[in-house]
């Protein structure tokens, strides 16, 4: 039984179809890639699987119940975390108070509260605070929780993004372009971590790249978008000599490894 199955997802923007039939059906521990020229849909299939929109039609299923209609954040505390590909961050907060604010969500302790800091609420602060910097371990960004959040170097902001994610203890994580602006190294670890955090965390992964070497290394199945359809489905080996694929990449060699 899939974790998240898509049927027949259309997004219109007036008169333009941005997404047109999008079916996908992703298996728990999963690492599957979500691939496509520019202006494909990409982003906009991750926007209406997160409630950012709503399809104009189709279904979305998560863990076996409808997810279409829901607001961001109910989603969100059903299990499904992302990550987006102009990085998002509270920058000028700090690297722990990035990753608080994910945990806040489930505290239990009310506005008022925290506005008479009653022991209740000093107790459950004293928690995450703590939770949020074992994260940061994992992550190695325990040594900068204090550094603001703009100034940490490109890739360790991608990484504080996808720790900020995982802070919302989902089971599905959606990345979109997480080695986007990465120099060859830094995607390389990334690369590292994103397997690691799948067994870690016991995850399933949908992940959107344009970096072709890292989705045919690390996905096992990719769907292939093209002006809002998917024209292509399989392993990597599949779509790499897929005519179809080839074509929509314009005679581009596809993918490199
Ligand atoms: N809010 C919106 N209003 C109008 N058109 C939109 C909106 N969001 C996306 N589009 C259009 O929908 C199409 C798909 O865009 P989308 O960003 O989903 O593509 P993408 O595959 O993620 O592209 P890229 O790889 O460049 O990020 C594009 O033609 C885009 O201009």
């Amino acid at each position: 039984m899939p974790i998240l199955e898509t049927k027949q997802l259309i997004k219109t923007f007036g008169g333009l179809t941005a997404v047109n039939g999008f079916e996908i059906y992703l298996n728990k521990g999963e690492l599957i890639g979500l691939i496509g020229p520019n202006g494909a849909g990409k982003t906009t299939a991750f926007n209406m699987l997160t409630g950012v929109y709503q399809p104009t039609s189709g279904e979305i299923n998560f863990l076996d119940a409808s997810i279409v209609g829901q607001y961001p954040y109910e989603i969100t505390q059903k299990g499904i975390a992302r990550t987006f590909q102009n990085i998002r961050l509270f920058k000028d907060l700090s690297v722990i108070d990035n990753v608080k604010i994910a945990y806040h969500q489930n505290v239990s302790y009310s506005v008022l509260d925290s506005i008479l800091q009653t022991k209740k609420y000093r107790q459950e602060e004293k928690k995450i605070t703590e939770k949020a910097l074992e994260f940061l371990k994992i992550f190695k960004l325990d040594h900068k929780s204090q550094e603001y959040a703009k100034n940490l170097p490109y890739g360790e902001q991608r990484r504080l993004e996808i720790a900020r994610a995982l802070a919302t203890k989902p089971k599905l994580v959606l990345l979109d372009e997480p080695a986007a602006g990465m120099n060859p190294q830094e995607t390389q670890e990334l690369l590292g971590l994103i397997k690691w955090i799948r067994e870690y965390f016991d995850l399933t992964i949908l992940l959107i790249e344009h970096d072709m070497s890292l989705v045919m290394n690390v996905c096992e199945r990719i769907y292939v978008l093209d002006y809002g359809k998917i024209i292509a489905h399989g392993t990597p080996q599949e779509i790499k000599s897929n005519p179809r694929v080839i074509e929509a990449y314009l005679g581009e060699e596809v993918p490199v490894c």
